[in-house]
């Protein structure tokens, strides 16, 4: 069964890979792990098992199955790669099926009602390890995060486990599942609370943003770079990921707070109070980290490389007031989250939020420029009270778990956005991989 350039190693030229879910992550992890030798059998929903068969007929040992019980009762390893809303239902339809001694994992963004769903369905003589990807299915998950969690499992399963993902070359990050979900609540859920209000602003006063002025500063168009990527996403992604993660609510509803706060600062024209509070925030957030002193995540000369347009007396840098970010740092500040100490489990979006944050954050002149911009220049007004509405609508959404909501607000500023995803995929590539090989420096930097 093994290709030309399998790393299936002796002994375990039989073992079989199941995949139930052949959605974009699913997907991802048939194609690199057959490539690798890895025999493997997949399904998705049944009425999808005839244009599956058709797509992977007779190639890289892939073999597409009509269900679920058909991959759990023939794999020694099932990795069911669902949405996280499903999960419960699809691991209680299946799970009764999975083969004795079999070990089983899942791919969904949030791990406690994943977890629970296992011991809830799975038979007791299966093992539990489950696994999380770092990134989107369009990244190359060499050198990305990979979580696993040996929740139920003696240490030759999760061997067998890091054997087989091998080959995506990834790093592996060993977590207990709540440390899983503490961790990406305090990235990945606040920042895509800032990222998703920024769109929402944007699409409530009509605006496409790269449209309002000739010159477009690199801070301003990494952040509708950042924000298109993740509206280019499916929005189970992203609902999951906030509505799910029991620890994601706090965060996402002090974001809210942070916004309200700030804007009334800002209203107010309070700029003492508002510059001791981020000052404040900063130093919390920033100060105590070796990362922060030692280099920045993103260069400045990739911003400058991402400015559209030049600056002309006409057209000058417009300065901005940044709310979105300010209230990010605002945010860990209040709750004492400390970015920094997750960056082994950061995406490489991630990277590229607080890439962006610090930037700013760093510059102590251009901090105090957007300071001043936020009390005095009264045409962000508009733009900001759509920014804190639509935080706190987004918080309101997380706090009920209403995910039929949830879609309906995310659907509709996607369809707004759509015809500017594909050119944003292309620049977002090449500013992450900008970002990766920066990262990449400093790690080997640190190994010097
Ligand atoms: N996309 C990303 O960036 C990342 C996603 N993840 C997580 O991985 C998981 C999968 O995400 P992703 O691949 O992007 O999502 P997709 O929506 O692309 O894939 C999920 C697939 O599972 C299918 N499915 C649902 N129910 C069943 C069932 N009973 N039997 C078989 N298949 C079923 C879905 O069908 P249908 O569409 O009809 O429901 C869909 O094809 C999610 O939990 C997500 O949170 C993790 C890391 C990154
Ligand atoms: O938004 C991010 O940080 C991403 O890089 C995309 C992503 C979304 C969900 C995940 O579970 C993992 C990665």
């Amino acid at each position: 069964m093994a290709s030309a350039q399998s790393s299936v190693p002796a002994g375990m030229e039989n073992f079989t890979v199941g995949l139930i879910g052949m959605g974009d992550m699913g997907r991802m992890y048939a194609e690199r792990l057959s490539e690798a030798g890895w025999r493997i059998l997949a399904c998705d929903r049944e009425d999808r098992y005839d244009s599956l068969k058709e797509k992977y007929n007779g190639k890289k040992n892939i073999e597409i199955l009509r269900n679920g019980h058909l991959v759990s009762r023939a794999s020694d390893y099932i990795i069911y790669s669902v949405e996280a809303a499903f999960i419960d239902r699809v691991i209680a339809q299946y799970g009764p099926s999975t083969k004795m001694g079999a070990i089983v994992g899942g791919q969904t963004s949030c791990k406690s009602p994943e977890i629970e769903a296992f011991e809830a369905h799975l038979p007791s003589d299966v093992y539990i390890v489950s696994c999380h990807s770092l990134h989107g299915p369009g990244v190359d998950p060499q050198n990305q995060p990979l979580v696993l969690i040996q929740h139920r499992a003696p240490d030759e399963a999760l061997r067998k486990v890091e054997i087989v993902l091998s080959c995506l070359k990834s790093k592996y990050v060993h977590l207990t599942a709540q440390e899983h979900d503490r961790i990406t609540a305090d990235t990945q859920a606040v920042t895509h609370a800032a990222f998703l209000s920024m769109g929402k602003a944007w699409h409530a006063n009509r605006q496409y943003p790269w449209e309002l002025s000739r010159y477009v500063g690199g801070i301003e168009n990494v952040k509708m770079n950042i924000m298109l990527r993740i509206y280019s996403q499916k929005w189970h992604v992203y609902a999951g990921l906030a509505i799910l993660n029991p620890e994601a609510r706090k965060q996402v509803s002090q974001y809210a707070k942070s916004t309200t706060e700030l804007y009334k600062l800002m209203l107010e024209g309070n700029f003492d109070d508002l510059k001791a509070r981020i000052y404040g925030a900063r130093d919390r957030v920033f100060g105590a980290s070796k990362s922060w002193a030692s280099r920045p995540l993103l260069e400045p000369s990739i911003l400058t490389a991402f400015s559209l347009g030049t600056p002309t007396p006409e057209e000058p840098a417009r300065p901005n007031n940044h709310l979105s970010l300010l209230a990010m740092v605002d945010c860990w500040a209040a709750l004492g989250i400390v970015p920094y100490d997750h960056m082994l489990c950061s995406t490489p979006l991630f990277r590229l939020r607080l890439g962006v944050t610090e930037h700013l954050f760093r510059n102590t002149e251009m901090l105090d420029e957007t300071l001043r911009t936020a009390v005095d220049d009264k045409r962000y007004r508009s733009d900001d009270l759509e920014f804190t509405f639509a935080a706190r609508g987004w918080a309101e959404c997380v706090t009920l778990g209403h995910f039929e909501t949830w879609e309906k607000r995310f659907v509709s500023t996607q369809e707004f956005f759509q015809p500017r995803f594909a050119d944003a995929k292309k620049v977002g590539d090449e500013m992450m991989k900008k970002v990766q090989a920066s990262m990449d420096e400093a790690l080997k930097m640190e190994d010097k």
